[in-house]
């Protein structure tokens, strides 16, 4: 459904050359829904403008539902959907009116158009919206309007840009499953950005993280996370002295790696958390440490960013 081959984009800024996308190589087949995650600037953006025919690469190739973004740029737009970061409807029409209008520049015939808008509306659950001013509705219902707007002329292969930021946590879930629902029923292969790693976490069958305009690591999230190396046990003691003494009495565990002393914390990675954690706890016991608390943490997305870049995605996120 899009396959890309050293696609690149370069921009000049003030003389000098920004390659804001650096030779992505990606495959997404179609059913798929890819997350597109990484920092502010990574190039997440530019990315999906090429593949949506709004910017010219300046090296490699794309091929976009079955067509080349250069070649045949109304070939690719006539057989997507894209949902940009801005609101698409404008505010002083009805919710119905717009989505016919937009059917319609498709090339939907009007009776089409707009018995698919009636459709689209009781699926995003906005079937009561219908005849209200778009500038009435909450953040929510307006986001998931825009996602009607993308689907009207039934694309393959939706490509959203950001679609839940700035919505509430609840108005971001109901978002998802709306999403879920729609690719029940239609099959529609979804691309989306976003830098808020729980959402590429649950929602994503396939995460793609970006920086600095390469992609760095392709997989599920499991399979990302399982490359990181280890889960984390956090031991906090009563003194100093005793989380020194924790962390000698610990390297005797197989696998424990990655020690940290900090004040009367101590950290350590070991690859299964669950089954070394009783075997430390009767060592530290035997090594007279008392503990006050101690606690396993699966890693997260977040620990793989930070493991393939040393920065953290949530010094970035919003
Ligand atoms: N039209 C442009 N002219 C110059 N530089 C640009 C242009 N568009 C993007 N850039 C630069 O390219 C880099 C990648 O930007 P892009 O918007 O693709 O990142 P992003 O991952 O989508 O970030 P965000 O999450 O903030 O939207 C950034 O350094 C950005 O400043």
């Amino acid at each position: 459904m899009i396959h890309t081959k050293g696609l690149t984009r370069s921009f000049r800024v003030s003389g000098t050359t920004l390659e804001a996308v650096r030779g992505l190589d990606i495959d997404v087949e179609p059913g798929e829904l890819v997350a597109f995650l990484g920092p502010n600037g990574a190039g997440k953006s530019t990315s999906l403008r090429m593949l949506t025919t709004l910017l010219r690469p300046t090296s490699g190739s794309a091929s976009v539902a079955g067509c080349d973004v250069v070649a045949d740029p109304g070939g690719v737009r006539r057989r997507i959907g894209y949902v940009g970061q801005g609101h698409s409807a404008a505010d002083d029409q009805r919710v119905i009116d717009e989505l016919v209008t937009q059917g319609l520049c498709h090339g939907v015939r009007r009776a089409q158009a707009r018995s698919r808008a009636d459709e689209l509306l009781e699926r995003l659950d906005l079937s009561g919206a219908a005849k209200r001013v778009v500038a009435k509705l909450s953040g929510g219902q307006r986001r998931r309007l825009d996602i009607a707007m993308g689907l009207i002329h039934r694309p393959a292969l939706l490509f959203l840009d950001e679609p839940s930021t700035g919505l509430d946590p609840h108005s971001r879930a109901n978002l998802w499953e709306h999403i879920a629902r729609l690719r029940a029923d239609y099959g529609t292969t979804v691309f989306l950005t976003t830098h808020y790693l729980d959402e590429a976490d649950s929602v994503a069958e396939r995460v793609l993280v970006i920086d600095h305009g390469a992609v760095i690591a392709d997989g599920t999230s499991s399979e990302l996370k399982a490359k990181v190396s280890g889960d984390l046990i956090g031991l906090v003691t009563d003194s100093e002295e005793a989380a020194r003494r924790a962390a000698e009495a610990a390297e005797g565990i197989p696998t424990a790696h990655d020690f940290h002393v900090a004040g009367t914390a101590v950290r350590l990675r070991v690859e299964r958390g669950d089954a070394a954690l009783p075997e430390l706890l009767r060592t530290l016991d035997a090594a007279g440490v008392a503990l006050r608390t101690a606690e396993v943490t699966r890693p997260t997305l977040d620990d793989v960013f930070l493991s393939l870049t040393g920065r953290s995605l949530r010094e970035d996120e919003a």
